[in-house]
C-alpha cells in the first residue's frame, strides 16, 4: 500500500531523509518512530503530496505520490484536528461521508455511526468551537470511521486524548486492523501504545531508517521503550 524506495528529501542543504525505503502492506498497523527532527512529519507530508521529493520513488498503491490518483481510498488524521468552527459535530462528520460519495439515508446511518463508535453522540449537534480538544478529536476520528478508505495516516492520533479517549481509539485500532484489506500508518511518540497496537514499525534517525519489521522479531521479548531508547543513544 505504501512503497518507498531510496527517498530523500532535502530543505535547501538540510537532508530531511536519507535514502529512506520502506514498505506497508495490507493488514498491516505500522508505526513510524524517531525522535523530535528525525524526518516522521516529512515522510508523512510526502505520502500527502504536501512536499516534493529530491530523489527516489513513493507510491500509495502503485501509483506515484505525484499523482494526485494515487490518494484516492487514503484518510488521514492530523496530529491537531481542525474544521470550520461553525459545523456541528454531525455536519463536519457528514461532510467527509459527502466527500467519499455518501448519500441519502447511508449517509446518515454511516455518520450517526461513526459518531457513536468514537462515543460522542450526546454532542452531535453541538458546534466545533463549543466541544473540548478531545471531542474534536474524536470527531476526527469519526471522520476516518465514515468512508472504507484502505489506508488510514494518524499522525500522532493520541494527543490530546484522555486515558478513556486513548483505550477508545486503540480499540478502534484494533477493530479497523481485523479488516485485512486496510493498513493503518501511525506516526508517534507514545512508544508504550504503539507496542501493543503495532505489527510492524520502522525507526527514523536523522533521517536515516535504523531499523525496520516485525515489531516481535525486531524486539525480542524486550520492551519498546527499552529497546528505543538503547538504539537510539548508539547511534547519537
Ligand atoms: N520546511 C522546512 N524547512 C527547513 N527544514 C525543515 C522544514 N521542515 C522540517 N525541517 C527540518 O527537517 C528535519 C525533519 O523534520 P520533521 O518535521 O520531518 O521531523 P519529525 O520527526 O516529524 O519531528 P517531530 O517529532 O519533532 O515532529 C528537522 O531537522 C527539521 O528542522
Amino acid at each position: 500500500m505504501i512503497s518507498a524506495k531510496n527517498i530523500t528529501k532535502k530543505y535547501g542543504k538540510h537532508v530531511a531523509l536519507n535514502n529512506v525505503s520502506l514498505e506497508v502492506s495490507k493488514g498491516e498497523v505500522f508505526a513510524l518512530l524517531g525522535p523530535n527532527g528525525a524526518g516522521k512529519t516529512t515522510f508523512v507530508k510526502s505520502l500527502l503530496g504536501l512536499v516534493s521529493l529530491s530523489g527516489g520513488e513513493l507510491s500509495l498503491f502503485d501509483k506515484s505520490v505525484s499523482d494526485s490518483s494515487s490518494r484516492v481510498g487514503v484518510s488521514y488524521l492530523p496530529e491537531k484536528f481542525s474544521f470550520h468552527n461553525y459545523y456541528s459535530v454531525y455536519d463536519c462528520v457528514k461532510f467527509f461521508g459527502q466527500m467519499h460519495g455518501l448519500k441519502g439515508d447511508d449517509l446518515h446511518q454511516k455518520v450517526q455511526s461513526a459518531i457513536s463508535r468514537v462515543g460522542i453522540s450526546d454532542i452531535s449537534d453541538s458546534k466545533l468551537n463549543k466541544i473540548s480538544k478531545g471531542q474534536l478529536q474524536r470527531t476526527g476520528i469519526a471522520t476516518l470511521l465514515v468512508s472504507d478508505s484502505k489506508l488510514i495516516i494518524l499522525d500522532e492520533p493520541f494527543s490530546g486524548l484522555d486515558p478513556l479517549g486513548i483505550k477508545d481509539l486503540k480499540d478502534i485500532i484494533a477493530s479497523l486492523a481485523k479488516e485485512e484489506d486496510k493498513a493503518i500508518f501511525i506516526n508517534s511518540h507514545i512508544l508504550s501504545e504503539m507496542e501493543k497496537i503495532c505489527d510492524s514499525m520502522a525507526v527514523l534517525n536523522k533521517g536515516e531508517i535504523l531499523v525496520q519489521g516485525k515489531i516481535e522479531e525486531i524486539l525480542a521479548g524486550e520492551e519498546l521503550e527499552e529497546y528505543f531508547y538503547k538504539l537510539i543513544k548508539d547511534v547519537k
